[in-house]
């Protein structure tokens, strides 16, 4: 039986631009004990108010069978445990669980924390006595022991025997730089297990040489049953072992229990990972393994033919036990296996003979530059057009006029935009001003152009707008911009691409194909 400790709180938010109010920590917190994490490291409470508000708050909350810890080092030099306000802060959050970080590297002792050697054992002893006479379980978090075994092996495990001695009953073994390899993890964690027989050993690995989750596999394959780590891998440097891999893998790979989690629950494993990045306002990794969109997205023709006929030919695992789902990319590297999957995917039916032409057409138009890897809606578009769909209406021209006052830099730049649209028979010859630049006067004037036909085009907005630069291989023959487009409306959402020498024209092919699919998607392509 594994316990997980999750110290998103406290060393994720050592992670470079990871920030967290305590209103994100206290709702990450439930969120991580709801998903059946044991062990919750909230922060470090003798640290900053933030933290210690946290632990606050956090009295009345009920995390269920889930164990709050509040984080801190042992006393300082020269102080009783009882007089050291870190060791008194820890002790106010009132936690059942501390976790201690306490040096084991001779050369940190000497040269980091400036006291003699057997300072910092009598630290490490009384600091844990004092904690477990006031009704704690101590984890003792050893700070760099495989440097300190591999520079001083006696006086590493001396520090894990004071430990013990003060009352610890979980030794972790950290990989405090991040730069051990699997073989010396698997050799000294063995050694470690063998010297404390009866003792929990424990992993807590960085991820500086990306071995984190390899690291931690060893530990646990060497006898370690506890393992701490961070959703997403947030973390000092670059980061702490990432549960949303570990957890899978130790569940999965391993077939191990992980106390209080089941394989229902690691069906929430994504979202989890998306929660706390949305909570921390970061993007979350596309390419993260298990959890991230393209763990299961499929873009090689080769690959697509086969997973459609078993996805076992490509997927590890079904994606379905992580809480992710099979995803198929249409691009220049697909075959017809990938249009037909993504069309059938949206219920529409192309014949394959049909689809050897729409293949063709999304090469040429990915070597002027386009992408429909992200551009699902102007993919929908091809097809129907293909299938001789009818498309509410074709952009005939525009004219765009920047309005700058050189003479007077006080008044504001605005742009003018006449767009010439076809309604059926209908030339619609419509202009629109915007202060927000050239593509907003273009939105304008189109939507004045079509909302007396199409008035619920009034609920779609554009909620983002990218372009890119394409510079030479890439843009084939066409260099120039790429344009990518999302619109929303209630709580759908599509995008689509436009691509031309021109950055304004590109940007109105995006912006009428993101119209012109809303209006479409209510009139589907014709099956057979
Ligand atoms: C490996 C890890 O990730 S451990 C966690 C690291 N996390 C953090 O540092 C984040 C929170 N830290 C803080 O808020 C501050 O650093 C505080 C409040 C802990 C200390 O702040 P300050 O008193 O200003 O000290 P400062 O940060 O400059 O230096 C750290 C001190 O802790 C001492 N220290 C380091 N490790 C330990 C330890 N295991 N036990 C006791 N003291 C320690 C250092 O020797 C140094 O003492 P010194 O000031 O006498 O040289
Ligand atoms: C305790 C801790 O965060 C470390 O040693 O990395």
């Amino acid at each position: 039986m594994i316990e997980i400790l999750d110290t998103t709180l406290r060393d994720g938010t050592q992670g470079e631009a990871v920030n967290l109010s305590s209103d994100d920590k206290i709702a990450i917190a439930k969120r991580l004990a709801a998903f059946g994490i044991p062990l919750i490291e909230g922060g470090w409470p003798g640290s900053n108010p933030k933290d210690a508000e946290f632990f606050a708050r956090m009295k009345g909350v009920d995390l269920g069978n889930s164990q709050l810890c509040a984080f801190g080092s042992t006393r300082r030099k020269g102080v009783r445990p009882e007089d050291d306000p870190s060791v008194q802060a820890m002790l106010a959050a009132a936690t059942p669980v501390v976790t201690v970080v306490a040096k084991s590297w001779d050369f940190h002792v000497t040269h980091a924390l400036e006291v003699s050697l057997e300072e910092n054992l009598r630290m490490i002893e009384e600091t844990y006595r004092y904690l477990v006479s006031e009704g704690r379980r101590v984890i003792h978090d050893a700070e760099h022991f495989f440097d300190g075994f591999k520079a001083n092996r006696g006086y590493a495990l001396a520090t894990l025997e004071a430990a013990v001695r003060g009352g610890a009953d979980t030794l972790c073994l950290c990989d405090t730089n991040g730069g051990s390899l699997p073989e010396e993890v698997f050799e000294i964690t063995q050694a470690v297990r063998q010297a404390f027989p009866g003792v929990t050993i424990g992993i807590h690995p960085h991820n500086d040489a990306e071995l984190a989750v390899a690291n931690a596999l060893a530990a646990v394959r060497a006898g370690a049953t506890h393992v701490q780590g961070t959703i997403n891998g947030y973390g000092e440097r670059c980061g702490n072992l990432n549960l949303t891999s570990a957890i899978p893998n130790l569940m999965l790979k391993y077939g191990l229990s992980l106390k209080g989690l089941t394989l229902e629950k690691l069906a929430e494993l994504r979202e989890v990972s998306h929660f706390v990045d949305e909570r921390a306002n970061l993007a979350p990794n596309i390419r993260a393994p298990y959890v991230g969109d393209a763990a299961f997205a499929h873009k090689g023709g080769i690959h697509v033919s086969a997973v459609l006929k078993d996805p076992r030919t490509y997927e590890h695992v079904p994606p379905e036990m992580v809480g992710n789902s099979r995803r198929v990319l249409v691009s220049d590297l697909s075959g017809r296996s990938n249009l037909l999957a993504k069309l059938s995917e949206s219920g529409v039916n192309v014949p394959k003979e049909m689809a050897g032409a729409l293949l063709e057409e999304v090469k040429q138009l990915e070597h002027a530059g386009y992408s429909f890897e992200g551009a699902e809606a102007s993919f929908y578009l091809l097809a129907h057009k293909l299938r001789g769909g009818r498309m509410p209406f074709s952009v005939e021209g525009f004219t765009v006029f920047v309005h700058v006052n050189d003479a007077n830099p006080e008044t504001p730049t605005w742009a003018e935009a006449t767009v010439r649209v076809k309604v059926g028979e209908t030339l619609q010859h419509t202009a629109a001003e915007s202060q927000h630049g050239p593509v907003s006067a273009l939105d304008k004037a189109f939507r004045k152009a079509i909302e007396s036909f199409y008035p619920e085009i009034a609920e779609i907005e554009l909620s983002d707008y990218k372009v890119r630069i394409l510079s030479g291989q890439e843009a084939g023959t066409a260099s120039g911009v790429r344009v990518m487009i999302e619109m929303h409306r209630a709580g759908e959402r599509w995008s689509t691409v436009g691509a031309s020498k021109n950055n304004l024209e590109a940007s109105l092919k995006a912006l009428t194909d993101g119209y012109a699919y809303a209006l479409v998607k209510s009139q589907p392509i014709p099956q057979d």
